[in-house]
């Protein structure tokens, strides 16, 4: 698949989530991206789950991004695989490929994304963009010119901004050169997700797709 295809394919709304239930209550909605993040598990017991997520997203037409677990996402054939920079550690890059596995990975400096770029990447994420308060981290926040600074580095390869992102801050990581926005809390610690969601597909999708 070439790069534009990867560009044309993610959805710039992209929720990270820690169950099935999480992943069927998006797609349900609209929702075109997500990642199933389930951590401190083995590859055996989150390969139900994984199948299970695959299956939903294939019904309506959603990316599945498995987050971690490449043996289990090999096993199960999905097609998007999510890892950081601990999990490159251990991965076998070649039997992903081989898989036909698209790959996205994290980078929080240039070190990690020199290495990001060594592996072909189907896309870059960079965070945390804000302070988060999803996991601690020894990373100050990126800001919004860490953003450009970025795209410009990685030029036509997608960009995924990620960390302490909400629907109001979300148009100035867009401008400053985004792609794709990523994000827990804001949609699962939501006093409403499904509003919540709505309002995300509202400002995230193309005018062209718009009902
Ligand atoms: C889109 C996206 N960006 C970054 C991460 C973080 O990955 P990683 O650094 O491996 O940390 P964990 O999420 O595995 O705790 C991500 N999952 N998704
Ligand atoms: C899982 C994750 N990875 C990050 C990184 O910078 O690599 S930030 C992050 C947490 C994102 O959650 P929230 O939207 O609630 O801040
Ligand atoms: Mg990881």
């Amino acid at each position: 698949m070439s790069i534009i295809d990867t560009i044309w394919r993610l959805d710039p709304f992209y929720p990270v989530v820690d169950s099935v239930d999480w992943v069927e209550r998006l797609v349900k909605q609209g929702t075109k991206l997500v990642q199933l993040r389930i951590k401190d598990r083995d590859d055996e017991t989150v390969m139900p789950e994984i199948r299970a997520a695959l299956t939903v997203c294939r019904a309506y037409g959603a990316d599945l991004v498995v987050n971690d677990y490449w043996r289990a996402a090999i096993a199960a054939g999905a097609d998007f695989l999510h890892l950081g920079q601990g999990d490159l550690d251990t991965a076998d890059l070649v039997a992903i490929r081989a898989a036909g596995l698209k790959l996205g990975i994290s980078t929080h400096d240039h070190a990690e994304l020199a290495r990001a770029l060594a592996c072909d990447p189907d896309y870059v994420a960079l965070g945390p963009i804000y302070p988060t308060t999803l996991k601690v981290m020894p990373f100050v926040p990126q800001g919004l010119e860490r953003i450009g600074e970025w795209k410009k580095l990685i030029g036509d390869l997608p960009l995924v901004a990620i960390g302490g992102i909400t629907l109001e801050r979300a148009p100035a990581c867009l401008a400053a050169g985004a792609d794709v926005i990523a994000m827990v809390s804001d949609v699962v610690r939501h006093p409403d997700p499904d509003a919540r969601t709505q309002a995300w597909l509202a400002a995230t999708r193309p005018a062209s797709v718009r009902t």
